[in-house]
């Protein structure tokens, strides 16, 4: 569905530590995702998921390598921070997402009643987003996510914050859609989710690529560095 070959890419950085201020974070990366499967990416703060995510989105351009995407294949990249306009409402935002993805009227107004009961948001709803908790972003985010029909869905610790019922809902919705035969790139911390949902597992550390494989094998071996390394 989708490949990195050979893929890198830096951030002009301000702190002279850095090379010549060019912050390497991504260094000849290669990896594949197959179509329906789940693949997760785990690694400490700071060692490039996010950066790998936008660029399997096509918000970056590698500074080197290919990224090469099915024909056709639509990609959407789910993310706390990412997309929501914070003068409209949760509706708006809703809506606007439903066209971005071309549904017809009927389709958004669907669209639209089913993100209002899934969130829970209540007549929050009708309010700006900036006025939300983060909480509240992070239900109306995951909601949209879970609603929207993309080739290659990309997610962005979107799981990991909202109360422990909703998070419970949350997980077990994703996991119904996972099920089928989207395809997923899953970014989180959270290692029980990694592993009840991921059908393998990229390690990535200092620009690279550590391990892959099964989940349990590839986070045990994280584990096992981690405690070493403390
Ligand atoms: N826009 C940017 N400009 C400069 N540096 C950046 C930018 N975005 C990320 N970085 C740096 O690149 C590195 C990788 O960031 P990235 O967000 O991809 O990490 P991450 O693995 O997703 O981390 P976390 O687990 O904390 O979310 C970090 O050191 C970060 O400081």
């Amino acid at each position: 569905m989708l490949k990195l070959e050979g893929v890198s890419h830096s951030y002009r950085a301000r702190s002279a530590h850095f090379d010549h201020g060019t912050h390497h974070v991504l260094d000849n990366v290669s990896l594949s995702l197959y179509r329906g499967e789940t693949l997760g990416i785990i690694g400490r703060n700071g060692a490039g998921k996010t950066t790998i995510l936008r660029l399997m989105a096509g918000i970056f351009k590698p500074g080197s390598g290919r990224i090469i995407r099915h024909p056709n294949a639509s990609c959407a990249l789910l993310s706390l921070g990412l997309g929501f306009q914070q003068e409209l409402s949760g509706r708006d935002n809703a809506m606007l997402s439903a066209m971005l993805q071309g549904a017809s009227r009927r389709e958004a107004a669907a669209w639209l009643a089913d993100i209002c009961e899934f969130s829970e948001l209540g007549q929050s709803f009708d309010e700006p987003v900036k006025t939300y908790s983060s909480g509240m972003r992070a239900r109306l985010g995951f909601t949209t996510a879970l609603m929207t029909r993309v080739d290659i869905l990309l997610i962005d610790e979107v799981l990991s914050v909202g109360d422990a019922r909703f998070k419970d809902k949350a997980l077990a919705a994703m996991q119904e859609r996972i099920g089928g035969d989207q395809t997923v790139v899953f970014v989180s911390h959270a290692e029980g989710q990694v592993r009840s949902l991921c059908d393998r597992v990229l390690w990535i550390e200092h620009g690279g690529v550590q391990a892959e494989g099964a989940p349990a094998e590839v986070l045990a071996r994280y584990r096992e560095v981690g405690q070493a390394g403390s």
